[in-house]
This record gives C-alpha cells, structure tokens and sequence, in this order.
C-alpha cells in the first residue's frame, strides 16, 4: 500500500511532465550510460550489462564470477564492463599496478563483509587508519622477523610432529585414509593463535576434534558464497528487506559469526589479563601473547580513550579483537586452503614428490636440529623446488582468487588498461583467478607445472612475478604473506621427509576451486592415503 501512495503525486501529474520525467529517466539510466558515459567505448559483458547491475549480480549470487570473466577477458580483451559501474580488469601495466599499486580506495564490500564485532579493522578500513594499524604489526610480520623468530618454529614443529605426525602414522599403520583438508585448517589456525596469543591461548584444533568441527561448521555456513552475497553485494536492499519483515541473509549465518566472535573474544580477553599480570605465567616466550600485546601497547596511538567506551573491560577491546580474529580467519582459512591443494597436486605425482624428498634430505642437516626442531630459516628460504611447488600451487589454485574491488578515484579522471577518462566512483575489479591463467605469461596455464618457476629465464620470471596476485599487491596487499610462505613450506617439508601420499577417490571429494571469496575445494574435503617412509 505504501508503495502505491508514493506513485499517487506522479499520477497526478500532467501527461507532458510525465513524459519529460520518463524521457529524463530513460536518458540517464539508459542512454547515457550505454551511449555517452566514458565507460561506453569499453566491451560489455552483455548488452544490458551496459545499463542494468544484474549480470554482475547474477555472476556472483552463483559463483560464477571468475570462471565466467576469464573467458570474457579471453574473448574481449584486458577491460570489460561487467555493469553499469563497473570494470573488470585482468592486465599488469594499466591494471594492477595502476589501481592496487596505485592504492585506488577499497569499497565497502569489505566492510559490510569482514567488519568483525561491528568494528572495522586493517582488511576494512579506509583512509589514513589504515596506515596507522597495518604499521603496528608490519614489523613483527615482516620476513626478517617471521625468519628469525624461534617460537613461530619451535609451535609448527610441536604441531606438525608431536600433534599432526601420530594422527598420519596412524593412518599408515591401518592403512585407512585421511580427511587432511580439515587438519590442514587445524595447523593452520593453531600455529597462527599461538602467534597472537600465546601457547597456552591458542586454539588445540590439531586435537581437539570437537571443536574442530565446530569452528569448521561455523565458518562455513559464515562464508557460503549465497550468505555473503546480500552483505556485501547488496547491502541497502539487504536493508530494505529487512524493514519490510523479510531476512534475506539465513539465521544460521548470523549466528555462525556471533558464535566465532564469541569464542576468540573470550581469549582476547583472557590475553588481556595475562598481559595485565592478572594470571601467572612462566617467563617462557612461547606463552607470550605476541600480536595482542602489541595491539593491546599501540591502539592507543591510533584510536582516542573515547572511542573505547565504558563497556570494554580494557581500551580498544573492539578494535583489538576485530583485528586478530580477522587475521586468524585469513591465515586458516587462505593457509589451509594453499595447503591441501599443495598435498592434492603433490599427491597425484609421486615424481614431483620424490624429487622434493632428494631436495629435503640434501637440506635435512640444517633444516632439522640435533635437538628436534626446525633449524637454520635460511635452509627452507633455499630449497628451490619446495618454493616452486608452493609458489604454482597459489598460481592455480589461488585461496583468495575472486574480485579484489576498488573505486577509481577523484578529482579528475583515471585511465584504466589503456582506457582514458574513467570518473571517479566507478567499481574497477581483478582477480587472482584471471591473473593466473594469462597464456603469454603462464603458457598451459591450466597445467600444475612447478617447473615454470624453475626454468624461466630472467626476463620471463620478471613478468611472471608481476602477474603472480595470489597475496595482492600495493599497499593493501596481505600482511601475512611471510608467515604463510613460512608455514605452508614447513608443514609440506616436515610431512614429505616421512611420508608420501597418495589420492584416495571418495565420496563427496570433489576439488574443483569454490568461485568465491574464500575459495575452499567444492567437496570441502581431500582423502589422501599417507604412506611412511
Ligand atoms: C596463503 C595464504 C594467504 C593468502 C593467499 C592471502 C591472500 C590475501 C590477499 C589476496 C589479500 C589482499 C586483499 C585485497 O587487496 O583486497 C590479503 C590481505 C590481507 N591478508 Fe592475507 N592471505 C594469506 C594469509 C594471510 C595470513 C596468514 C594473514 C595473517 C596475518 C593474513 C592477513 C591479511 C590481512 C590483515 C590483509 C589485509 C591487508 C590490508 O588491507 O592492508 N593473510 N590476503
């Protein structure tokens, strides 16, 4: 009915005002933006995708997105228009290194998708705050730092020998094969909590299969591709919805996310009492809650005491806590996803397998100590064939592959892979997907081929380095790159010098690449027979 009373001023309007009203209508949001925006000499996706947002919209309400603008670049060239305002782009020159290298503005897809605690952080913000907290972990996240630092290796070796290894041998022994995709997110999750919080903290999933599959579930319905989508696609309709008595975005997803942020933050709040020495602990480093005390020492450089408000039991307790739990959603799931495709292509060649084991054992002496731990991080930093592996594994399989979008910005007018005058305000997008899989950089590109890394004279690794995406690129490019490098190449290094692998067909693997934000395996599982060496 309300609908109905806002149409009865314009029926009562004199037909001629009607018409110049309708023509007015028709002229903005058909025939300029098809005909005379400067977006209209760029090829469209679809006709209608020159005027109308439902293309794009459909392309990723489906997730379908990637897959589909790969071959719209492959048959359009490197700048399509996927809607109205918006540009896919899939070329360095003009592409990235003008709009992430450039440091275009993000949009607030990522706000309205990854805001933890209803409290921005490094991954959503925008503007000059950015800079503020990215500076206060860089240095403990640089590589020097993750290199150097022996409780990093000293909690992988605990989790991948004293935690992971028995569950394998296990596996040998009763010649029953393994799920490992979930122990990969349980690595992963365990070995980044300890970073932030301490041994003692941080989450026990290599163990604790209970929880495990709880967090498991949880950040799954939380990601589902159709869940996301009214957030962070569509969030003023989303909104409308939601006033007229729908909810277009399932409970279950709701309470997925207040569950998870419940959970972490009782530890961040548990950190804060062993910082303020309201908990004994020993002088042990490993205990020590390294990312939340420098949070917890330096927020409050950035963020004014009145923006902590009465209720935070200690200041900045929001925007500490939506920070670290963003981190560790984006090192368990990004790392578990890069691992179980490391072990999937490895698996399916025992050649490959066996060369990176020559590799291993020439470098054992130093990558292992007398003493039973990682050694030297220079003898991971040097296997060559290891880094290869890991590097064109994220090349085709990329964790975090789908659009990356930003706004162009203003004043004035940007150009865009050769396309001059773009305004400001228009949605520009690439993705790691696309990248990828450009024949003139990666020929075969759908071939797995650590080889190309190897092999590539200069000039040909110059480029390929340029187009490889998977951690982005400028200044909001990943944070966590070198812990991730660090722990994928220690986990597939300790596991390769014992065992090989083998893929087991069951039921439910199915390890086409999700077309989503977080880009897990469809079936969401890898069954892998392990045999010990
Ligand atoms: C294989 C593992 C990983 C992959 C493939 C990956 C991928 C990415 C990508 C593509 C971006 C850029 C997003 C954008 O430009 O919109 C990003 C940003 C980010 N990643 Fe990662 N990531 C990985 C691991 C990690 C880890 C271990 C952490 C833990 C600290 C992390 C934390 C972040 C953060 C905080 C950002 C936001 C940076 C900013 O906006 O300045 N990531 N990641």
């Amino acid at each position: 009915m309300a609908v109905f009373a806002s149409l009865l001023p314009v029926l009562a309007l004199p037909s001629w005002v009607a018409v110049g009203i309708a023509v007015l209508l028709v002229y903005k949001f058909v025939i300029y933006p098809s005909f005379l925006s400067p977006l209209a000499r760029i090829p469209a996706a679809r006709w209608h995708a020159r005027f109308l947002p439902f293309y794009s919209l459909y392309l990723k309400y489906t997730g379908t997105e990637s897959r589909t603008t790969l071959k719209l670049h492959q048959r359009y060239g490197p700048v399509v228009r996927l809607g109205p305002n918006e540009l896919t782009v899939n070329c360095y020159e003009g592409g990235i290194k003008t709009i992430y290298g450039g440091g275009f503005p993000k949009t607030d897809w990522y706000q309205n998708g990854f805001a933890n605690y209803e409290t921005e952080n490094v991954f959503t913000v925008k503007g000059k705050e950015h800079g503020q907290i990215k500076r206060v972990f860089s240095h403990t996240l640089a590589n020097s730092t993750i290199l150097s630092s022996s409780s990093i290796r000293a909690r992988a070796w605990r989790a991948i020998f004293d935690q992971l290894c028995p569950i394998l041998r296990q596996s040998c022994k009763s010649r029953t094969p393994i799920d490992i995709h979930p122990l990969n997110y349980a690595y992963a999750m365990d070995t980044y909590t300890s970073f932030q919080l301490g041994d003692e903290l941080a989450t026990d999933f290599l163990t604790d299969a209970d929880t495990r599959e709880w967090y498991l579930n949880h950040s799954k319905t939380l990601l589902a591709t159709q869940n996301f989508f009214w957030a962070t696609e569509v969030p003023n309709l989303t909104n409308w919805l939601f006033k007229l008595g729908f909810q277009p975005i399932p409970f279950d997803a709701i309470e997925s996310k207040l569950a998870l942020e419940d959970f972490f933050i009782k530890k961040y709040d548990r950190a804060a009492q062993v910082l303020n020495g309201e908990e004994t602990h020993s002088q042990d480093t490993s205990k020590r809650p390294t990312l939340f005390a420098l949070a917890h020492a330096r927020f409050g450089n950035i963020y004014k005491d009145s923006e902590s408000p009465g209720r935070q039991p200690y200041p900045h307790r929001l925007q500490i806590a939506s920070n670290l739990y963003d981190q560790s959603l984006a090192a368990t799931e990004n790392n578990g996803i890069a691992l179980t495709y490391v072990h999937y292509e490895l698996a399916r060649r025992p050649e490959v397998q066996s060369a990176l084991r020559t590799e291993l054992l020439a470098a054992e002496p130093d990558l292992i100590t007398a003493d039973n731990t990682f050694g030297d991080p220079k003898a991971i930093e040097s296997l060559r064939l290891l880094d290869a592996i890991v590097t064109e594994t994220l090349r085709i399989h990329p964790p975090a592959g789908a659009a990356l979008p930003r706004t162009t910005p203003g004043p004035g007018t940007s150009t865009i892979g050769g396309f001059e005058g773009i305004p400001p305000g228009v949605r520009v997008e690439a993705r790691a997907w696309a990248l990828h899989r450009n024949p003139d950089v990666f020929p075969e590109p759908e071939e797995w081929r650590p080889e190309r890394w190897l092999g590539a004279t200069p000039g040909q690794l110059t480029e390929m380095k340029r187009w490889f995406w998977a951690f982005g690129s400028g200044p909001r490019m990943c944070t966590g790159n070198h812990f991730a490098m660090l722990s994928i190449k220690l986990a597939i290094a300790a596991i390769y010098l014992h065992f090989s692998t083998s893929v087991v067909d069951a039921e439910g693997v199915d390890m086409e690449q999700e077309d989503a934000v977080v880009s897990r395996p469809k079936g969401d599982k890898l069954m892998l027979q392990f045999h010990e060496i």
